[in-house]
């Protein structure tokens, strides 16, 4: 099929309001004109030139690529792209439920039973991503979106750091955000599938006590917290939360790689409620 669309974006859709921005790029909501099917379009802008500002080609590419490979209930999915002078555009499913992190902050702490279910939806959709050689590298909360209000449905969402992962070259990368990034990733140490493991450790923490684990005052000290896993189980924050979940967190709060707990490792964990 036609990899990316030529026409004018405006031809076939309406374009909505503004539901966020990211570094090069700005996602807005809209309605497809003959359907009037609502999607969510992410607008990247393109560097020009030998300029500094706008995502490069090959890195625009591989996020097409990883969407167009993905196709879980628990993850975004890709419509069509459209390619224009300024900018490429990816039409994304349209996820209306909002942020994990505001549902978390909203409630302040989720009951065990609640934070299971979402890390096993989480791990799901991770389990389609590892299992096909990607890895995400910026799970965070504002990456999983609720699916509407009503249901506690989620999806990962923005793939825009994600990676394909084949063992020759070994992919390092300073990114994502400071208090979920694994220690590898401050050391400039190669990554793979277990670096979203760690991250995956660092939301479960905070679904169950409302706490981040490794943030520090400042940046230098959430880094050094994280290398040196400089973390506890505050009493205060931790005195309701079952063993059984803290140990579902140690097994991923581990330093070396290669030791973390696996997806499948997590699907398995007697915390995580079989279907
Ligand atoms: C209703 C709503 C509100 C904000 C949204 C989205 C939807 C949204 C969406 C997507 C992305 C990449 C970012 C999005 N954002 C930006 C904030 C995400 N952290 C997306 O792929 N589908 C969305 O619905």
């Amino acid at each position: 099929d036609s990899v990316f669309k030529l026409e004018p974006f405006e031809d076939n859709y309406e374009v909505g309001e503004d539901l966020g921005s990211g570094h090069f790029a700005v996602v807005r909501k809209c309605i497809h004109r003959k359907t009037r099917q609502a999607f969510a379009a992410k607008f990247i802008r393109k560097r020009r030139g030998g300029g500094r500002k706008g995502a490069k080609m090959e890195d625009i590419v591989k996020e097409i690529n990883v969407l167009r490979c993905m196709n879980h209930p628990n993850v975004i999915s890709l419509h069509e792209v459209y390619d224009t002078k300024q900018e490429v555009i990816l039409v994304l499913e349209l996820v209306s439920g909002g942020e994990l992190f505001d549902y978390i902050s909203e409630k302040e702490a989720l009951s065990e039973e609640e934070a299971s279910a979402f890390i096993k939806q989480i791990l799901e959709g991770l389990k389609h991503l590892h299992d096909n050689s990607i890895v995400h590298l910026d799970l965070k909360p504002e990456n999983i979106m609720l699916l509407d209000r009503t249901s506690t449905k989620i999806k990962l969402i923005d793939f825009g750091l994600a990676r394909k992962i084949n063992d020759k070259d070994d992919v390092r990368a300073m990114m994502g955000t400071a208090e979920f990034i694994a220690p590898e990733v401050v050391s400039f140490e190669p990554l793979s599938l277990a670096t979203d493991m760690w991250s995956v450790g660092v939301i479960t923490y905070i679904l169950l006590s409302g706490s981040s684990p490794f943030l520090g005052e400042t940046l230098q000290e959430t880094y050094h917290n994280i290398t040196a896993l400089n973390f506890d189980f505050d009493h205060d924050l931790f005195q309701n939360t079952s063993d059984l979940a803290k140990d579902f967190i140690k097994r991923l709060f581990i330093k070396n790689p290669r030791k973390r707990g696996s997806v499948n490792d997590c699907l398995n964990h007697p915390w995580i409620k079989p279907s």
